[in-house]
């Protein structure tokens, strides 16, 4: 009987702690184009990208100017990142979080739970099919949902008839760091020849600049952009995004 009532408040209190979490898919969902703002202070491709490196202020400028989602890079050796940023910020915004980070193990995924994140990053390029299937499921159990992130014909066959449902399209090589934003057009167009382009939301990521750059892949009917550099480079990241998606709602205090 004891027992019993002991497993019936765990349940409770684990259904807590894997509640549906702030999500991306909501934001991806309208019509308007969704932008993620990324947080980092320092790539392997441009080494020290922001000198003022201040992840609050950063954030306080991202969600003044309309920002629908936060990216943190955590890896520290290559991106200068770190858990704490992501854990510092958690509780200063509403806006969903997505943990960026090279996941190759399921611990980092209920590590990225318990950080404070709701979107994890699940990259093609260094996972096979099998990995990919299982970390979604685990993801999914715990409530956390899950940008996929392709760059070529390779990565694209390995998330085919998985759950995948947030895709990003990197435009930028991992491997050798080049960057061309027609890389989305590319790998929406294979999509499309295969028939499952309204599979999935469709998020473009890096080397988007400008306002052409945004125009350019709106016009591709992406539902989203994830953003870094271009606004940790500005000096007044706030304004930076006014001028990339002048029809953002922005939001006064935060
Ligand atoms: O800074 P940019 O060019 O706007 O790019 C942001 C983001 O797409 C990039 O940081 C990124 C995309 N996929 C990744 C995987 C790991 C580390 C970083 C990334």
């Amino acid at each position: 009987m004891f027992l019993q009532e002991i497993i019936k408040t765990k349940n409770e209190e684990l259904s807590k702690l894997t509640q549906k979490k702030r999500s991306l898919k909501s934001a991806l969902k309208k019509s308007e184009l969704t932008l993620i703002a990324e947080i980092k202070k320092a790539s392997p491709s441009k080494g020290l990208i922001s000198k003022n490196f201040d992840p609050e202020k950063q954030l306080q400028a991202y969600s003044q100017g309309g920002a629908d989602a936060i990216s943190i890079l955590t890896d520290e050796k290559y991106f200068n990142g770190s858990t704490e940023i992501l854990r510092q910020l958690r509780g200063k915004t509403s806006l969903p979080i997505l943990r960026k980070e090279f996941i190759i193990h399921p611990l980092q995924i209920y590590e990225s739970l318990f950080l404070g994140a709701d979107i994890v990053l699940l990259i093609a390029a260094i996972l096979t099919k099998q990995q990919i299937i299982s970390f979604l499921d685990i993801s999914n159990q715990l409530g956390l949902e899950a940008l996929v992130e392709v760059h070529d014909h390779d990565d694209l066959e390995k998330i085919i008839d998985t759950k995948t449902e947030i895709l990003g399209i990197n435009n930028r090589n991992l491997d050798n760091f080049t960057v061309d934003i027609t890389n989305t057009e590319k790998i929406i167009n294979e999509l499309e020849k295969m028939n499952i382009r309204n599979n999935f939301y469709i998020v473009s990521e890096s080397g988007v600049k400008d306002k052409n750059d945004v125009d350019y892949l709106e016009s591709l009917g992406v539902n989203g952009v994830l953003i870094g550099e271009a606004l940790m480079k500005s000096n007044k990241p706030q304004e930076k995004i006014k001028e990339l998606f002048p029809k953002k709602e922005h939001v006064r205090n935060g």
